[in-house]
C-alpha cells in the first residue's frame, strides 16, 4: 500500500474516533473510548513506558510553580514528561495534534498547546479527588488521560472515576460518579474545569498518560509544571 494511502487509511480510522470524542464532549462535558486508541500506538507506548528507567519518573507534585510540592496525602504517583525524543514519544505528540485540530474545527475551543507525562503508579498509590483547573486561573482546558495497562481486571483497582455534577433542580446539585477500568488503549477526554475526579488505589502497576490542551503556553499559570 502507498505511503499517501495508509495514511488516509489511518486517519480515516482516526476521524471517526475524534467525531465521536467530539460529539461526547459536546453532549456531556467528557467521552470514554474503551481500547479506541489505535493499536500501534498504544503498543509503542506500552514497551516505552515500561522501558523507560526509572530515575526519568519523579514524584508527581501538586499546585503551581511558585508553590508546587510533593503531597503524600493527594497523590502518590511518578512521572515523566513527554518530549519528543523518542518514535512512541513522537507519535503521541502527532495524534494528539491531530485530535486538537479536530475538537478546534469541531468545537471552536481554542486549544492552542498541549503538554503530557507518563504516569506510574505502583501499588497502593493513588491521587486524591481534584480538578486539573480552575475557573479564571488555569489554562487547561481539556484533560485527556490514556491507559496502557494489558488485561486489567476490576479487582485490580486504580479506577479512575469522574464525578459529573447533575442538577437535581435549580438549587439542589448532585454528583454522578462515573467508573473507568485503566484498561489497554482507553481514552479519556474531559473539560478541565469542570470534572473533579480521582485515582482509587491500584493493586499492581498501573501506566497511562495524561496531558492538556491549553489556552496557550503562560507558564506563571502551569500547574504540574515540567520542570
Ligand atoms: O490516571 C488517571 O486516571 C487520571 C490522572 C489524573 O487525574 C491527573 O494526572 O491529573
Ligand atoms: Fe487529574
Amino acid at each position: 500500500m502507498s505511503l499517501s494511502l495508509a495514511q488516509s487509511k489511518n486517519s480515516g480510522v482516526d476521524s471517526a474516533l475524534f467525531e465521536s470524542i467530539a460529539k461526547d464532549v459536546i453532549d456531556k462535558g467528557y467521552s470514554i473510548r474503551p481500547y479506541a486508541l489505535p493499536i500501534k500506538l498504544t503498543h509503542l507506548l506500552s514497551q516505552h513506558i515500561i522501558d523507560l528507567s526509572s530515575d526519568k519518573f519523579k514524584r508527581a507534585g501538586i499546585g503551581r510553580v511558585q508553590d508546587h510540592m510533593i503531597n503524600d496525602f493527594i497523590r502518590t504517583d511518578e512521572i515523566s514528561w513527554i518530549i519528543n525524543d523518542n518514535e512512541a514519544s513522537c507519535a503521541w505528540i502527532n495524534w494528539t495534534e491531530a485530535l486538537k485540530v479536530y475538537l478546534n474545527r469541531r468545537l471552536f475551543l481554542g486549544l492552542f498547546s498541549f503538554e503530557s507525562h507518563f504516569a506510574h503508579y505502583a501499588k497502593g498509590d493513588f491521587y486524591k479527588k481534584h480538578k486539573d483547573a480552575f475557573r479564571g486561573e488555569g489554562n487547561r482546558v481539556l484533560s485527556v488521560v490514556v491507559y496502557l495497562n494489558q488485561q486489567w481486571v476490576a479487582s485490580d483497582g486504580g479506577e479512575l472515576v469522574i464525578y459529573d455534577k447533575k442538577l437535581v433542580d435549580s438549587v439542589v446539585s448532585n454528583y454522578n460518579k462515573i467508573t473507568v477500568i485503566p484498561n489497554f488503549g482507553t481514552i479519556v477526554v474531559f473539560l478541565s474545569e469542570e470534572f473533579p475526579h480521582e485515582v482509587l488505589p491500584a493493586k499492581r502497576d498501573r501506566y497511562s498518560i495524561a496531558g492538556w490542551f491549553r489556552l496557550n503556553n503562560c507558564i506563571a499559570n502551569n500547574l504540574d509544571p515540567p520542570s
